[in-house]
């Protein structure tokens, strides 16, 4: 089996079908757009989300009422963004990365699109920021975005399952991981930390769960409105 043409960047793909879908229904902000482009020029541009996911999950998060967010990643700010946008002006969006620089570029944007004070930059290790919500904040988010460093995805899930409200949503990105899930030679430690997760997510009677093969691959994590966790 080949995995040639599924581990391109995401971002390089530029299929029919793609440019059929992006062309009729992106819906994005002029702001998203903007800096959806200028991260495009960034050396890393590959860690950028994916502009159907972000959409998704944006009316997700309209669609539940979603107040409260937590995006574990912020890289230059684009999945930031597209929360602040879907929540009311009362929301909040906590957004962590162990690097400050990155959101240096995605700032003025939120900035641009008015949202800027619904964004609350956390700077340090993800697991630490959300240890520490822990404390006073369990049960109060409503929707999450996991989207760092891949070995610890699964802390980021269990750790996130108690911080979400009853009824909110967890979306985990990147779980095809460029399909090298389903690829038997594939035993770096990133994508064994991905398939150990989906594993888990697999396994996990305490929630709902939706894998969606959309860009690199979206588990979508209900929990359920009469969680007791
Ligand atoms: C894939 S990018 C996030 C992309 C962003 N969500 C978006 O939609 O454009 C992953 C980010 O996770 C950050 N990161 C890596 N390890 C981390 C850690 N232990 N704690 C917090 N952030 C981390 C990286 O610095 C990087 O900016």
């Amino acid at each position: 089996m080949s995995f040639g043409s599924a581990k391109k960047s995401y971002h390089e793909k530029n299929s029919p079908v793609q440019a059929y879908i992006e062309g009729n229904f992106s819906r994005l902000h002029p702001a998203q757009q903007k800096l959806l482009d200028l991260t495009l020029q960034h050396p890393r541009y590959r860690m950028l989300g994916a502009p159907e996911v972000i959409q998704l999950c944006q009316n997700l998060i309209r669609s539940i009422g979603g107040k409260r967010v937590l995006d574990v990643g912020t890289f230059t700010g684009f999945s930031a963004l597209g929360w602040a946008l879907a929540i009311p002006d009362d929301g909040q969006v906590i957004t962590m990365d162990i690097n400050e620089e990155f959101s240096n570029l995605g700032k003025p944007l939120w900035k641009e699109a008015n949202v800027n004070k619904k964004i609350e930059p956390r700077i340090g290790p993800a697991l630490e920021t959300l240890d520490n919500l822990l404390i006073n904040e369990a049960g109060t988010f409503d929707f999450a975005f996991i989207d760092a460093d891949k070995e610890n995805y699964s802390n980021y899930y269990e750790r996130i399952k108690r911080l979400l409200k009853p009824g909110g949503i967890l979306a985990i990105d990147n779980t095809l991981w460029s399909g090298n899930v389903v690829d038997p030679i594939v035993k770096d430690e990133e994508t064994e930390a991905i398939r150990a997760l989906n594993s888990v997510v697999a396994q996990d009677r305490s929630v709902n769960v939706s894998f969606l093969n959309i860009a690199d691959g979206l588990a979508l994590v209900f929990k359920p409105s009469d969680a007791n966790y």
